[in-house]
């Protein structure tokens, strides 16, 4: 008998099987497809490749398919190679859970058509997400690709084959829909943003989302705002669009639809029908330590909600091991960093503005901007800035809210100070070196100490 066993090896489920094998238990880990799930295979990582070479102007266009998928599977085998070292047994196949109440029960269906059937004291639920695909009719032609997949298609991404593709609509103006959006412009299409509201990344800071905005019209995007898509319909290889725009019927070529409209938790296929897990809003229920429910089930990463990211997966992986041998971390939301891969790129940690307003919190913001900022201008990237938001009476740091180069990079300071509680004062006090990008950090936290 297993004392966990893991189910979906995503960036989730392979961190929280090699932490509780790191903590000497006998783990298994059952995953259908290629470890690290949707963000090594169909998500972060394609995504960023792509992202780095087209709008990073990182490496030649030509081969780019060829170096995406050897970096895919380099990681794929770090991935194995990791599990190896931590002990971990990797079963691939389908899991489904047959008793969840006591001793944990489950089948696994190997793609050879053999089954098994494995015991645990414990089990850790790791499954993911997928797209919504939104109702209309055509949604399930072909040429229609969700967010979860879309990037899997060479024929649309990849330079040396996507010649045929000219014009892609992109529905949604979250994460996805923008950044699949500018990596196309960047490879010379044309790109169509269908949006839902007139709002784009609606979470992110008002001032960070006005730069977006201006961002997206610079580069000529057509953007139609309060879409009501309602017929895809097959135009040769293309489609024909029709639907609503604040109202008014509107109707637009492309040769590719991308929906973008968000990812909602895997409920299904793993026997969760027959437990007694609660779900609450379509997401696995957990506490803070990621409990389910059911003694001896924890869920963690996108199939328990929320914000969808690889980072936060792992580290409510820590919580829940934590959790299984008696620690007490848990996550804390109002620190979590998130990044958007765009240009200028977005990141961003802890309370916006709107938020600290909304909390009833007495708040000051500064600001720093890149173009004073010497490193930026000798990159020749002086467009942005970095925004802080904090506690007026003390100066601690509640948010930090950067748009501008390397701002995903330059986080990681942010996102320190942030969830260590640091004030102003201790950053704008500690000697950053010269010239670098996060002096401008530096620089918006002395903003806050000087008043
Ligand atoms: C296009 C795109 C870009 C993204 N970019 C970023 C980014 O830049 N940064 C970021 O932080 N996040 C990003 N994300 C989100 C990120 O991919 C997810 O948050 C992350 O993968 C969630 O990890 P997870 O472990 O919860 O689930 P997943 O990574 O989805 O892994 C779940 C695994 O479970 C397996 N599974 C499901 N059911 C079963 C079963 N019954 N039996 C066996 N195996 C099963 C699946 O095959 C899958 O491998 C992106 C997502 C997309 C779609
Ligand atoms: N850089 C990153 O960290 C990164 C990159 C990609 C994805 N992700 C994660 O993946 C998850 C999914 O991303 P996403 O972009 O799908 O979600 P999202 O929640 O960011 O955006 C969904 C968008 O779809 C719109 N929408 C919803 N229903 C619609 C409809 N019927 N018609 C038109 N538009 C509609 C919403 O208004 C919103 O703009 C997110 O949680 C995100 O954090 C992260």
């Amino acid at each position: 008998m297993y004392d966990l066993i893991v189910l979906g090896g995503g960036p989730g489920g392979t961190r929280a099987a090699e932490l509780a094998a790191h903590h000497g238990m006998q783990v298994a880990l059952v995953e259908k497809a290629h470890l690290g799930g949707t963000c090594l295979n169909r998500g972060c990582i394609p995504t960023k490749a792509l992202y780095s070479h087209v709008i990073g102007g990182k490496g030649a266009r030509e081969g780019l398919w060829t170096r995406l998928e050897g970096v895919i599977d380099t990681l794929r085998k770090g991935n194995a190679q990791l599990m190896k070292m931590a002990g971990v047994k990797v079963l691939r196949g389908t899991g489904v859970v047959t008793q969840w109440e006591g001793t944990k029960k489950m089948t696994v269906a190997h793609d050879d058509g053999t089954t098994e059937q494995i015991e645990g004291k414990r089990l850790l639920i790791a499954v993911g997400a997928r797209s919504v695909r939104p109702e209309f009719v055509g949604n399930d032609l072909p040429q229609v690709l969700t967010g979860d997949w879309a990037i899997t298609d060479p024929q649309l991404w990849d330079p040396e084959r996507n010649a045929a593709v000219q014009t892609v609509a992109v529905l949604g103006a979250g994460v996805i829909a923008l950044e699949m959006g500018m990596i196309l412009q960047g490879l010379g299409k044309k790109v169509i943003l269908l949006k839902h509201s007139d709002q784009i990344l609606r979470r992110l800071d008002g001032d960070i989302k006005k730069k977006v905005a201006l961002a997206v019209k610079r580069r000529k995007t057509v953007v139609k705002d309060y879409v009501r898509l309602t017929e895809a319909v097959a135009d040769g290889d293309g489609l024909i669009l029709r639907g609503t725009s604040k109202d008014e019927p509107f109707e637009e070529r492309c040769d590719r639809l991308i929906v973008g409209s968000s990812m909602t938790p895997i409920l299904e296929g793993y026997g969760l029908e027959n437990s007694g897990v609660k779900i609450e809003k379509g997401c696995l229920a957990v506490d803070a330590q990621m409990r389910a429910s059911v003694d001896g089930v924890w869920a963690i990463g996108d199939c328990t909600g929320g914000a969808m990211l690889a980072h936060l997966a792992e580290y409510q992986a820590l919580a829940a091991v934590s959790s299984m041998t008696g620690g007490e971390y848990a996550v804390n939301l109002d620190a979590l960093p998130a990044c958007v891969f765009i240009e200028p790129e977005v990141g961003t940690v802890g309370l916006t503005e709107e938020e600290a307003k909304s909390r009833g919190i007495d708040y000051a913001t500064s600001r720093a901007y890149f173009a004073a900022n010497g490193m930026a201008l000798a990159m020749g990237e002086g467009d942005g800035f970095v925004k802080v938001v904090a506690r007026k009476a003390d100066g601690v740091l509640l948010g930090v809210h950067i748009m501008g180069p390397e701002a995903a990079s330059l986080l990681g300071e942010a996102a320190l100070a942030v969830s260590k509680g640091l004030t102003a004062r201790d950053v704008a006090y500690s000697i950053h070196a010269h010239p670098t990008l996060c002096e401008c950090f530096r620089d918006a936290c002395l903003r806050i100490v000087e008043g």
